[in-house]
């Protein structure tokens, strides 16, 4: 395990100012990346700094409420969001590993809106379901919101220039990404009073379900760990400005195969085993109704994004 300095980096707004040929050069690059970890950086994304500091000062907040206060937010039997205190999920049985539950708690919630004409029960009862918003802090809602309002448009930007780099054209994925069913949740770690059970990690190894997740670490953190094509477990520090992407199993489908959603888990080194670590991650997931097949030319089975997504939530957390 060891820390690489050259995690790659895609500059969306040098993606945005160069011309075709410049496009598909940088598309190149975004390509072989994809292949070989499926995680890289994306800087000069255009998410204000005020909304990145609006929500992070309400999530320290909101975790430090007390555990009755936070289990009200509890979700409705079967719905996804809302709070999930510790000891409910273990990111490892998505993948049918028996592990001790990770030890985290989160806040989940889903779309701003539900769109007009949406009747598939499934769709309402899982991805539509109501978020249940705290009481407090005060503005958590509207910092929320606005955080996610700004992954839609990023995820959307990074769907652009994956398109390009799989050599198609920059809106292809565009109608099947036109109400997407994407979950944001932020992530607290707790200090560790005791030490863990035999296989309890903070998120156990796992691969995100999804097409793309927009990781952000709190700055100056450390735990994050991807499963590189050595077999080697490598630290994945946050870089200061960027958000960390990665590729999650619906877009390894979708490309039939050729980009890899990538295991990773976050440890507690030593030195952090006393501090909490938050997160925010932001799961990109196409329309509920979008059929995925795999791209031209390759093999491999066809999926229906909303169904596939609650298949691998029920599997994490049943
Ligand atoms: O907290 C992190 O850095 C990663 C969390 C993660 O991988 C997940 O929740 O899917
Ligand atoms: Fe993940």
């Amino acid at each position: 395990m060891s820390d690489q300095p050259a995690f790659p980096i895609l500059d969306l707004a040098a993606f945005a100012r160069a011309d075709a040929a410049g496009r598909a050069a940088i598309g190149a690059e975004l390509d072989r990346t994809c292949r070989e970890t499926g995680f890289l950086a994306v800087g000069n994304h255009g998410v204000p700094d005020a909304v990145i500091e609006g929500l992070w000062s309400k999530l320290t907040d909101f975790f430090d409420q007390s555990p009755e206060v936070k289990h009200a937010l509890a979700p409705a039997p079967g719905a996804p969001y809302g709070y999930l205190g510790p000891g409910t999920e273990a990111l490892a049985r998505s993948r049918g590993e028996e592990t001790p539950p990770d030890l985290k708690e989160s806040f989940n919630g889903g779309p701003l809106a539900v769109p007009p004409g949406e009747t598939d029960p499934d769709a309402l009862a899982f991805c539509y379901a109501p978020t249940p918003w705290p009481e407090a802090p005060q503005g958590f809602r509207e910092a929320w919101e606005a955080y996610y309002r700004e992954m839609e448009r990023l995820a959307a930007r990074i769907m652009q220039a994956f398109a390009v780099a799989l050599g198609l054209p920059e809106d292809h994925f565009e109608s099947v990404i036109d109400q997407p069913i994407s979950a944001l949740r932020a992530l607290n770690y707790p200090a560790q009073d005791r030490p863990p059970e035999t296989g309890q990690l903070r998120a156990g190894a796992h691969t995100d379900y999804g097409s793309l997740t927009i990781l952000l670490p709190e700055p100056g953190s450390r735990g994050l760990e991807i499963l590189t094509p050595e077999g080697d477990w490598r630290a994945v520090p946050p870089v200061p400005g960027a958000f960390v992407i990665n590729i999650g199993d619906l877009m390894t489908l979708w490309t039939g195969g050729r980009w890899v959603s990538t295991l990773h888990r976050v440890v507690t080194p030593p030195e952090w085993a006393a501090r909490r670590r938050m997160s925010l991650a932001f799961f990109h997931q196409p329309n509920w109704h979008a059929e995925v097949k795999p791209l031209a030319g390759e093999g491999g089975e066809t999926v229906t994004s909303g169904p596939y997504l609650m298949g691998k939530f029920a599997a994490a957390n049943g």
